[in-house]
């Protein structure tokens, strides 16, 4: 039987460890608090992220890595974006030699603009042979409550994302299917949460869905700018973990990105909206990451310039309204 462990027992960590579970693997859950990893180990539910889920009773729980990673075939990292390094540096000890590391995360780091994948290459030392990511329109609140959806693992070794398919594909209600361009679905993952932002502020703002259309468009644009910059294959982003995050995320009154945003434009502070965050919302910290990585690379995000301008600048959402419709005028395929 297969053994994965995963780290995170937020939203997504949770409800990933589900699917395996379900699928037939043996499981078990990593989580910091002794109260909540209790919960999930003897009543089988996570109160704090998916209250009134029910959990399957084989999926275990600890708050011990060394426990969780003992003879771990698949290390499944679910924790926010800008705490990955100084955790998995603590856990990498106990990580089997033959593990494959799996990234569920959708962030770029602060301060050294890397991706998640490369983060777990830096600091657990592996090969890209042995590093997969998991991304797609996957709301974890709709998935653990049974919906259906799909998703994209990505590996460069496409035998690891295959195996990883295997373990995770659940019908009817959990379909991967593989890619090997784990930069594009990377990129994806990580800048369709930006996006979110904006069309969240011009949401709170009282605009109407042609706006939303235009930033999700023009936000496509941007991720593939970005992605033909970093080397990614230009179909990922038609696809799943492309256009299909960015879709999911944008629209959902269930996407802590768009939701932040949403109360931005409403007029909230970045301190209330923090306050009003229980959970991770990766675009907050990552419009900075993706705006550096975009200048290094000389790639132009016009929409991601603004985000980072209401988020951390003071811009009021007008001006950044404003100065986006006030640029020159394109041909729509500039700069593609
Ligand atoms: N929730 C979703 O629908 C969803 C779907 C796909 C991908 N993701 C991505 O998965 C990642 C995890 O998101 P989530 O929704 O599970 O987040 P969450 O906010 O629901 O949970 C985060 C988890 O990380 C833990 N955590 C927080 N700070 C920590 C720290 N300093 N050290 C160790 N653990 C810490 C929390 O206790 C919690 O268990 C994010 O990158 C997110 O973008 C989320
Ligand atoms: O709630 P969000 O904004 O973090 O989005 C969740 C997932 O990434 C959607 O695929």
């Amino acid at each position: 039987m297969t053994k994965a462990a995963v780290f995170g027992t937020g939203s997504w960590g949770t409800t990933f460890a589900m699917i395996l579970a379900e699928a037939g693997n043996e499981v078990t859950l990593w989580g910091r608090r002794a109260e909540l990893v209790e919960s999930i180990d003897r009543d089988h539910v996570n109160p704090d992220y998916l209250p009134g889920v029910p959990l399957p009773a084989s999926l275990r729980a600890t708050t011990d890595p060394e426990r969780a990673l003992a003879g771990a075939d698949f290390v499944v990292l679910a924790v926010p974006s800008q705490r990955l390094r100084p955790n998995l540096a603590v856990w990498r000890p106990y990580i089997p030699s033959e593990a494959v590391l799996v990234s569920l995360m959708k962030g770029i780091e602060l301060g050294t603009t890397k991706r998640m994948s490369e983060v777990i290459r830096e600091v657990a030392e592996v090969p890209e042979e042995r590093v997969a990511v998991v991304s797609g329109p996957n709301l974890a609140k709709e998935i653990a409550q049974r919906q259906p959806a799909a998703t994209v693992v990505a590996c460069a070794d496409e035998s690891v994302a295959e195996r990883l398919q295997a373990i995770c594909h659940l019908p009817p209600w959990f379909r991967p299917y593989t890619n090997p361009d784990v930069v594009g679905v990377e990129l994806g993952g990580a800048v369709k949460n930006v996006i979110a932002l904006a069309v969240g502020v011009s949401a709170g703002m009282g605009m109407g869905d042609n706006v939303s259309a235009m930033l999700i468009t023009r936000g496509l644009a941007e991720i593939s700018r970005l992605g033909a910059a970093l080397g990614a294959d230009a179909h990922t982003f038609a696809g799943l973990a492309g256009m299909g995050d960015l879709v999911a995320t944008c629209v959902s009154p269930l996407s802590r990105n768009r939701t932040f945003g949403e109360n931005l434009g409403r007029g909230m502070t970045l301190a209330e909206a923090v306050a009003a965050t229980k959970q991770t919302a990766e675009g907050v910290k990552s419009c900075e990451s993706v705006l550096e990585l975009a200048r290094k690379h000389d790639v132009e995000m016009p929409i991601t310039e603004v985000v980072v301008g209401v988020v951390h600048d003071g811009m009021s959402p007008a001006e950044a309204g404003m100065l986006l419709m006030s640029r020159s005028p394109k041909p729509e395929r500039y700069g593609l």
